[in-house]
């Protein structure tokens, strides 16, 4: 990708012969992978495959074996996840990690709650910032639910994967690493999802899109790696590639 000087610009995050082990367990042998703002990679393979050990090793769960991490072109070393959200790195799980019993606002707050001074007493949580925060984050991704003051725990399994992304996207999150999003929801919802992944996008962040169904990366994704045992089966441009050909990718032979 090009800016407009014409000079080539780095990808927002480059990773290079990663390298993971358990022991004697080789989890991820040499992978490397790139995303470019405003890109969708998916990355598919079978049970077992090394997907979550890639994921974990770029978001500061666990340390490489070998390999490096670029963002912006430069290298980096998370010690934490806490320290890849930091630099914009953030990655949504299956469980989403929402307390259900707060509001939207809540969530997108949560364990960094905005406090306001009340006169002459201690500060108090600043419920109105809050609230009109979680109004336009969810507006910005064109996401909307009736009552922005119920506690998740009332929302659908689209609505609460739409809070997550609101939560990675409030704190300015410019690579988002998406396990099985669609996973465990029925198609309507399905869409809803893949729609929000389109707005992502559109707002210039990258995302790496963790999938076992090929309807949704063929939807929504530019580029798919797949791993098969831990090294890299193959990488193909959605738009020159098919379900047949990613499907032998991903059991070989
Ligand atoms: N903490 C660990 N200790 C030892 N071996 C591990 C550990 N985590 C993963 N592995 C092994 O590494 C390999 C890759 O596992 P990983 O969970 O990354 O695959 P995956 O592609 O995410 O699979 P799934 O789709 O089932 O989640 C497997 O052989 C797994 O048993």
């Amino acid at each position: 990708m090009n800016d407009l000087s014409g000079t080539p610009t780095a990808p927002l995050l480059e990773i290079r012969h990663l390298s993971k082990s358990f022991g004697a367990v080789q989890a991820l042998k040499e992978v490397s992978m790139t995303i470019r703002a405003g890109e969708v990679v998916a990355l598919a393979g079978d049970n077992g495959a090394g997907k979550t050990t890639l994921i974990k090793a770029v978001s500061g769960v666990y340390a490489p074996s070998g390999g490096e991490i670029l963002l912006d072109g430069q290298p980096v070393r998370f010690a934490s996840p806490q320290e890849a959200r930091d630099r914009g790195i953030e990655t949504i799980y299956q469980d989403l990690a929402l307390a259900d019993n707060l509001t939207i606002g809540g969530n997108i707050f949560l364990g960094r709650e905005p406090m306001r001074k009340a006169l002459g007493f201690l500060p108090v949580l600043d419920r109105r910032r809050m609230a009109e925060a979680a109004r336009e984050t969810m507006a910005r991704l064109d996401f909307h639910v009736s009552r922005m003051d119920a506690p998740v725990s009332n929302f659908s399994g689209g609505q609460r994967q739409a809070v997550a992304i609101g939560r990675a996207v409030y704190w300015n999150a410019r690579v988002l690493i998406m396990d099985e999003p669609t996973a465990a929801l029925g198609v309507p919802e399905q869409r809803k999802v893949i729609a929000l992944i389109h707005q992502l996008k559109a707002q210039g962040r990258g995302v790496i899109f963790i999938s076992h169904n090929l309807q949704d990366i063929f939807a929504v994704a530019d580029r798919i790696i797949v791993l098969r045992r831990g090294v890299e089966a193959g990488e193909r441009r959605i738009s020159e590639t098919s379900h047949e050909e990613v499907v032998r990718l991903m059991v070989g032979g």
